[in-house]
């Protein structure tokens, strides 16, 4: 569905990202993890098609990124991106109608498009905040409605960044329940997130970078490493839970680590 090689990106002498190499099959969720200005975000723009590669490349569907119109792409592929920022008082309802505006192309809006943003509504929780102005809501409600428009455009592949940013603990859950959910139907996820927990409960594979390098590529319970971590966020780190099976991470002051 989804494939970067040798993916790279340079502002002026400064790599902001290379060597990355990755790929996201059809119902496959992949977890981007890093520390602060590791290039997470850079990745994510650059599998969005929001910026151009200086080496490598990214193909969608087996189709270069770069060979596609905004409108196709608009289509297949949906972005949370962290920049929440309306110019307009568009009221939540609007927001999320802006979802259905790449199938608009050539065509009036129909019932069906409405439909479709009200079911979108009532998957991300937002049901009761259609009428509410954007700009007036809380970081977590104004998050639900981005999801609305991102659920209503209908696209196979879901690209997010930080998606559990401003969410409370059981919307967050329930926020990558559904995108997990979305994953069954078929569709693939690549998410920023800074929760290792939650990427190990959610992904299926973590990408892992360090100051625009990927250091760890695999199956999320391989990365989630605490030797690793230590050395990738410089901060001990105790796993806690069954080492064959599911096992969950805490960063540790190191003077509670090494007694002190
Ligand atoms: N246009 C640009 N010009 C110069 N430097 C940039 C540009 N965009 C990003 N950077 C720098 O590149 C690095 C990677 O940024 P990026 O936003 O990809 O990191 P990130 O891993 O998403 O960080 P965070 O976890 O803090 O959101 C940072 O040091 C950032 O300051």
């Amino acid at each position: 569905m989804l494939e970067a090689r040798n993916l790279g990106y340079c502002v002026g002498e400064r790599w902001l990202l290379k060597g990355v190499d990755l790929a996201v099959r059809p119902g496959e969720f992949l977890a981007v993890l890093g520390p602060n200005g590791s290039g997470k975000t850079t990745l994510l723009r650059l599998l969005a098609g929001e910026l151009s590669p200086s080496e490598g490349g990214v193909w969608l569907q087996e189709r270069a990124l770069a060979a596609y119109s905004p409108q196709d792409l608009a289509r297949v592929r949906a972005v949370l991106s962290q920049i929440r920022e309306v110019g307009f008082p568009y009221t939540a309802y609007e927001v999320a109608f802006l979802g259905r505006l790449p199938h608009l192309w050539g065509r009036r809006e129909r019932e069906e498009d409405h439909a479709k943003v009200q079911v979108a509504l009532e998957r991300a929780q937002a049901g009761d905040l259609t009428e509410r102005l954007f700009p007036s809501l809380s970081g977590g409600e104004a998050m639900r409605v981005e999801v609305a428009r991102l659920l209503a455009q209908e696209a196979r592949l879901f690209l997010l960044d930080e998606p559990t940013n401003h969410l409370d603990p059981r919307y967050a859950l329930e926020l990558l329940c559904l995108f997990r959910a979305l994953t069954y139907e078929g569709r693939g996820v690549v998410a920023v997130l800074h929760d290792l927990n939650l990427a190990g409960l959610f992904a299926d594979r973590i990408l892992l970078l360090k100051k625009g390098r990927p250091v760890a590529y695999g199956p999320s319970q391989a990365v989630l490493d605490p030797g690793l971590l230590e050395e990738v966020y410089e901060v001990p780190f105790r796993a806690l839970g069954n080492p064959e099976g599911f096992r969950f991470f805490l960063p540790m002051p190191r003077e509670v680590v090494h007694g002190a």
